[in-house]
């Protein structure tokens, strides 16, 4: 377990860690997500002990790193997997980290073997491949076999096969009922392996919850609908007092209203539909959505026009009464103002 209290770091006139407060728990993934800036790095490199905070603490299994004997044997982390010895061999390393920590060499052969580095353990790291390095890095996380993991972007660099990999390999670890904290921003991935999430931005935290309670709480869920009567829908729809925006391809999304409902008003109307699904927003459009107001880095975006909803744009005069159109899609970290001010 992991606990934070009140943790807060400050370089200079910069807050990257804001009085952070919460516990990783043991037997699940949990997710650490923020905008680059966020303060995810400085976090983890505090709980290893690597930067001292200004204010706050930071405990695993109830002790400060710095009080553990033989570290690497409570945690192992990957940070960042550049910073090793490239001059020795990839088994040479690990050998060094398993003498100072007190691990049975034979562990070095083991470690290796498990992130499929076996065939390279002779030949030094600074020729490695950038995915090569990253499980290495793994390598040395797991060779004192402990009960805590931090990863700060593990799966960069892996080729496909590396992340389907590193995303069972930290399942597995969690199912064996360790503490596996995972920082990445590949959301898509995120929602794959993460049970439980923490998302920080400024250095504060927005959101410790589960990963379904996140993306309920921070999206939005919607039926879609197509007919190819759509103005008679629309009407029906408008009738029924139901808020409705412009989707894709003529579809239209009808909020707070189960596909059930809408389905069965359409039967009472003879009117076909040719699709009736509800609709979920993923984590990416969740973690957007949320996190929009504490963006530290924005890309331009070219100069040109914002973007238009994917294959809709706005048809609000198509749409008459109370549809409308969600807008432009989220720019960068999102800016989708319409949706927000739906929302509130
Ligand atoms: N050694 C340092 N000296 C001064 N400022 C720093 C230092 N390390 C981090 N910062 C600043 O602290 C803030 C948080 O940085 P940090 O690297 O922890 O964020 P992050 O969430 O890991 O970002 P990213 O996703 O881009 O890796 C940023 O404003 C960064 O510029």
């Amino acid at each position: 377990m992991i606990e934070l209290r009140g943790l807060t770091k400050h370089y200079g006139d910069t807050v990257a860690v804001d009085h952070l407060t919460f516990t990783v728990r043991p037997g699940i993934v949990t997710g650490f997500l923020g905008p680059n800036g966020a303060g995810k790095s400085t976090t983890m490199r505090m709980m290893l002990g690597l930067d001292n905070p200004t204010a706050g603490t930071v405990r695993i299994d109830g002790k400060h790193y710095r009080q553990l004997k033989n570290p690497l044997t409570y945690v192992g982390a990957l940070l960042d997997a550049k910073a090793m010895h490239g001059g020795r061999s990839a088994a040479n390393h690990l050998l060094c980290l398993a003498q100072s920590n007190g691990i049975p060499r034979a562990r070095v052969a083991e470690v290796l073997d498990l992130v499929g580095l076996a065939s390279v353990a002779g030949k030094r790291s600074k020729g490695f491949s950038l995915g090569m390095g990253q499980r290495l890095g793994i390598a040395a996380a797991l060779l004192g076999n402990p009960r805590v993991l931090l990863f700060d972007e593990p799966v960069n660099g892996l080729d496909p096969e590396g992340i389907h990999w590193i995303r069972n390999l930290m399942k597995n670890l969690a199912a064996q009922g360790r503490t596996v904290f995972v920082s990445s921003h590949l959301m898509s991935e995120m929602a794959l392996t993460a049970e439980h999430l923490v998302v920080i931005g400024r250095g504060r935290l927005l959101a410790d919850t589960s990963m379904a309670e996140f993306i309920e709480q921070n999206s939005r869920s919607y039926v879609r609908v197509r007919s190819p009567e759509r103005e008679r829908l629309l009407t029906m729809l408008y009738r029924e007092g139901m808020r409705v925006f412009a989707g894709e391809a003529g579809a239209l999304e009808v909020d707070g209203v189960p596909a059930e409902r809408l389905g069965e008003l359409a039967a009472a109307e003879r009117l076909v539909l040719h699709e009736l699904s509800p609709q979920q927003a993923s984590l990416e459009e969740a973690f957007m959505q949320l996190t929009a107001g504490v963006v530290e880095y924005h890309a331009r975006n070219g100069g040109g026009p914002p973007p238009t909803v994917q294959g809709g744009g706005p048809v609000r005069s198509a749409v008459p009464q109370g549809a409308m159109s969600r807008g432009p899609a989220p720019d960068g970290w999102g800016t989708d103002r319409q949706w927000q001010r739906k929302r509130s």
